[in-house]
């Protein structure tokens, strides 16, 4: 056992001396400033981009650290980011190589971890096909739908996470399995739900010791317990995609699946790429809408005169008559900046989609070697003072008296969130009715400091989680209760008849 760890150690140390030797070869210029970590494992985890904001206050708008053989770099402005990421985007699209991922989690098989290069290209043809503003357009006869039966059953629940979260993911579901999740697919929902964890958690800075010291990748399983761990979770959802992906094939109903199948770009995939093109598009789209939501309910309670405001516009454009709809989006300029400031208060991705670097540049007098983990800090960028001032506070009329603001939310350059234009769409039917047909307050039994300590991510990893709170939602008067009531009565509920407009509207299909 000592022989063991000697022998890592002495391999591990001889690692780092070659690559601080070939560094040296490549460049005469600096790395970025940054802090000297004497003991990495002391950075808290949780909240890392709070650590990378003190880094940025200290060492500048664009800082380095070395953990073993990694270079980190963190981008702390939009125009460092617009900079690298945007205009020197074949440098700096591919998304973090890191060997759990890759080799356990996702097994080149997730596009997400996918290299910048042509595999990953034609699964982002096919997402941006289904994500089109063309294609969110036809969806939003589905997202009408649903949107009304989650209104409809915060009539009876407070627990809006579990109505935000049936909300996103029956939608997600539907265009992408051609149904709701049921009883059936609940394990398999469950599976995609943990694999969303694993990614992004493992996207994490410095989850994995394994990405620090890639060496250690050699030890025997018997020492290396993640391999198990991230092979477990690849099978699991990798038999959740393609149970979901056989059952979609056999629907009457259209569906992303069935759709997928008769697209030239998908020509040369195999059922197992399919899945995990469709798979990823159900996980990437509801965790991510629906943590926003839960985003917009915190906001609401710990700013009520910015809710009050929108429901102002909302009376007044909308009226008490009916349900605000697509049409109203337009002359609801309060109401889209209320979300835009969701978005920018807590982004989703605080510290964005990490890249690596796939060949050594050079930047502002530094050298940024290749393989370098690059992240585009969004927290700093978004509580950037010279930008936004009084950056803290959720305030939705700056997006009214600014609206060329930069919205680092959805991303840079060619890895950008290829769903925004579903998620805005998704998002503004959801939050203008939610605002329009109830009061969120806090429940008595809970208080305004309970709120506040709730009013931060809970989780390991990139995604901004806020961890279980309690609001009350009180229906604004009878008459929005009667609208609630009336408009699910009325909706739409013919599933086939939805999905089947969407195919028509959407798309014009070359069988192969
Ligand atoms: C509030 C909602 C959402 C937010 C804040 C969000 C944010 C993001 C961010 C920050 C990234 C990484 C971008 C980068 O590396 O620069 C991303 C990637 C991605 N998003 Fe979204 N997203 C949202 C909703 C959606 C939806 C609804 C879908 C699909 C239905 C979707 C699909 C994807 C996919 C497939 C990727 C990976 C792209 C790639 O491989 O490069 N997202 N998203």
């Amino acid at each position: 056992m000592a022989f063991i760890g000697l022998s890592c150690l002495v391999t591990i140390t001889l690692y780092i001396c070659y690559k601080l030797l070939v560094r040296s070869n490549r460049s005469t210029l600096p790395l970025p400033p940054g802090p000297t970590l004497l003991n990495p494992g002391a950075i808290p985890q949780k909240e890392i981009w709070l650590t990378f904001r003190k880094w940025h206050k200290e060492h500048g708008p664009i800082v380095s650290l070395k953990l073993g053989v990694q270079t980190i770099i963190i981008l702390g402005s939009h125009r460092i980011a617009r900079d690298l990421l945007d205009k020197r985007g074949s440098l700096y699209s591919t998304h973090l190589q890191s060997v759990y991922v890759n080799k356990y989690i996702a097994k080149g098989l997730q596009p997400v971890f996918m290299q910048y290069g042509p595999e990953w290209k034609l699964h982002r043809r096919l997402h941006t096909t289904f994500l089109s503003p063309q294609s969110t357009r036809a969806c939003q006869a589905l997202l009408d739908t649903q949107s009304k039966k989650t209104l409809h059953s915060l009539l009876s629940t407070n627990d809006f996470g579990s109505c935000f979260h049936n909300y996103v993911s029956n939608v997600m579901f539907n265009l992408a399995y051609g149904k709701d999740v049921g009883e059936e697919n609940k394990n398999d929902q469950e599976h995609m739900d943990k694999m969303f964890e694993s990614l992004t958690s493992a996207a994490s800075v410095m989850t994995f010791v394994v990405d620090i010291f890639p060496i250690l990748d050699r030890l025997p399983r018997l020492f290396s317990r993640w391999k198990g761990k991230g092979e477990a979770s690849h099978n699991n959802v990798k038999n959740a995609f393609i149970k979901c992906i056989q059952s979609a094939l056999q629907q009457d109903t259209w569906n992303w699946s069935k759709e997928a199948f008769s697209k030239k770009e998908s020509k040369d995939f195999s059922l197992e790429q399919l899945a995990f093109s469709i798979g990823e598009l159900y996980i990437a789209g509801s965790h991510t809408t629906d943590s926003t939501l839960r985003i917009a309910v915190m906001a609401s309670l710990l700013y009520p005169d910015a809710m009050r405001q929108a429901q102002r516009e909302l009376d007044q454009v909308v009226g008490s008559q009916r349900l605000p709809s697509f049409e109203d989006q337009d002359k609801l300029p309060y109401v889209n900046a209320f979300i835009s400031e969701v978005l920018r208060w807590r982004p989703m991705a605080p510290a964005g989609g990490p890249r690596t670097l796939s060949e050594d540049d050079e930047y502002m007098g530094y050298f940024l070697p290749a393989g370098a983990t690059i992240i585009a800090n969004q927290w700093e960028m978004d509580m950037d003072e010279s930008i936004f001032e009084d950056a803290p506070s959720f305030k939705p009329e700056r997006w009214i008296q600014n609206p060329d603001l930069p919205l680092s939310a959805f991303g840079f350059g060619r890895r950008i969130c290829p769903g925004q234009h579903f998620a805005r769409s998704s998002l503004f039917i959801a939050i203008a009715r939610m605002l329009w047909a109830y009061d969120i307050d806090c429940p008595v039994t809970s208080t305004l400091e309970d709120v506040k300590a709730a009013d931060r991510s809970e989780t390991f990893g990139v995604i901004y989680t806020l961890p279980p709170f309690e609001a009350s939602f009180r229906v604004r008067s009878p008459e929005h209760q009667q609208v609630i009531e009336q408009g699910w009565q009325m909706a739409n509920k013919d599933y086939n008849d939805l999905l089947k407009t969407i195919g028509h509207d959407a798309f014009t299909p070359t069988k192969r």
